[in-house]
């Protein structure tokens, strides 16, 4: 669907691949003072109108603090807090979870510091090239298959080990710090990305990311003061608002898959916001994309009286299915459904 209203498709696409090879971002409309949003940015008017009918609510996703998480019986609590919060929201925040708060402010910091560079300097990290394992979009990404997203982002992918000298200098000392914390390096394959969005002068136009749900496993996020990502609860968004030195975490599509629904993948997006930038490191644990591993429901989780609801997937071709289609249009689970 074309962004805006009146915008051809092909017309749309020129005009994203003009903004795009400016390599300035949406930052850079922000920096050069904008008061109206270019049309690609514009959501459709009936996308809009649907927006009145979603309540926002004051509920808030669990808080899980995992301070005892060593000591038998709490841990026990802890983890009957994470099955119910897994089957009912398939989001919470975490706090007491042993990052120290000086490695979380560096993250972040980390990411605004690359997406303060100058243009020419962010460029270098600058592809359309899915497969590289550190690239820098300026909004001609996966995200921006309807309505581009107000937001720029570093994306980088793991081998075996954090490949320090191939990250962008101003942050890669914090990248190192934090990716050892939440035990990245030691996992091929795995994403990382850190989103940059900056303040927007018609907020209500527009998203910060699309409505969508996670493909991976498991995504843990930082994220800093500045509010935006909601959750679809019950038909109601939900602010998950901003909690100092806590992290959140959401289940996955294959997550999904594998309890055979029991754990609950939930949709999400972030708004655009007047205010910002917002910044946000996303940890996407999804296995390495090689590899001709496959997922289905586990055998365990499987009776006579409760079926398999999905079928198996190739780990390959479930990854380059989700790359090939657009994240909003992305029929997550749906495709795998029997
Ligand atoms: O930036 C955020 O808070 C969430 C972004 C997100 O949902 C994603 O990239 O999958
Ligand atoms: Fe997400």
């Amino acid at each position: 669907m074309a962004g805006g209203t009146n915008v051809s498709a092909v017309d749309r696409m020129e005009m994203l691949n003009a903004f795009d090879v400016t390599g300035a971002g949406v930052k850079g409309l922000t920096d050069s003072g904008v008061l109206k949003i270019p049309k690609i940015f514009v959501r459709p008017s009936e996308e809009l109108a649907e927006e009145l009918t979603h309540k926002n609510t004051q509920i808030q996703v669990p808080v899980i603090d995992l301070s005892g998480i060593l000591d038998p019986d709490q841990r026990k609590q802890i983890v009957e807090k994470v099955r119910v919060a897994s089957e009912t929201w398939g989001f919470f925040q975490v706090v007491n979870h042993g990052i120290a708060l000086s490695v979380l402010d560096g993250m972040i910091d980390g990411g605004r510091k690359f997406f303060d560079m100058d243009v020419e300097e962010k460029k270098k990290y600058y592809t359309r090239d899915v497969t590289k394992r550190v690239k820098y979009y300026s909004n001609f990404d996966l995200f921006t298959s309807g309505t581009a997203n107000w937001r720029d982002s570093l994306s980088i992918s793991f081998s075996d080990q954090v490949c320090s000298d191939e990250l962008p200098l101003s942050c890669r000392e914090s990248t190192v710090e934090y990716s050892k914390k939440v035990k990245m390096e030691c996992s091929k394959g795995h994403r990382y990305s850190c989103h940059y969005y900056p303040a927007c002068p018609e907020p209500e136009l527009t998203l910060g990311t699309t409505k969508h749900s996670d493909p991976g496993f498991l995504t843990i996020l930082l994220q800093n003061q500045i509010n935006g990502l909601h959750v679809l609860y019950y038909d109601q968004w939900v602010n998950i608002e901003p909690t100092p030195r806590a992290l959140v975490i959401n289940i996955g599509d294959l997550l999904q898959l594998v309890t055979n629904g029991k754990f609950i993948s939930n949709k999400h997006r972030v708004i655009a916001n007047c205010c910002g930038p917002r910044i946000s490191v996303a940890c996407f644990f999804s296995g390495p994309i090689s590899e001709h591993k496959i997922y289905g429901p586990i055998k365990e989780l499987i009776s006579d009286e409760n079926p398999a609801k999905y079928r198996e997937v190739i780990l390959r071709e479930y990854i380059a299915k989700f790359l090939n289609t657009g994240l909003d249009e992305n029929l997550g689970l749906d495709y795998y459904k029997l």
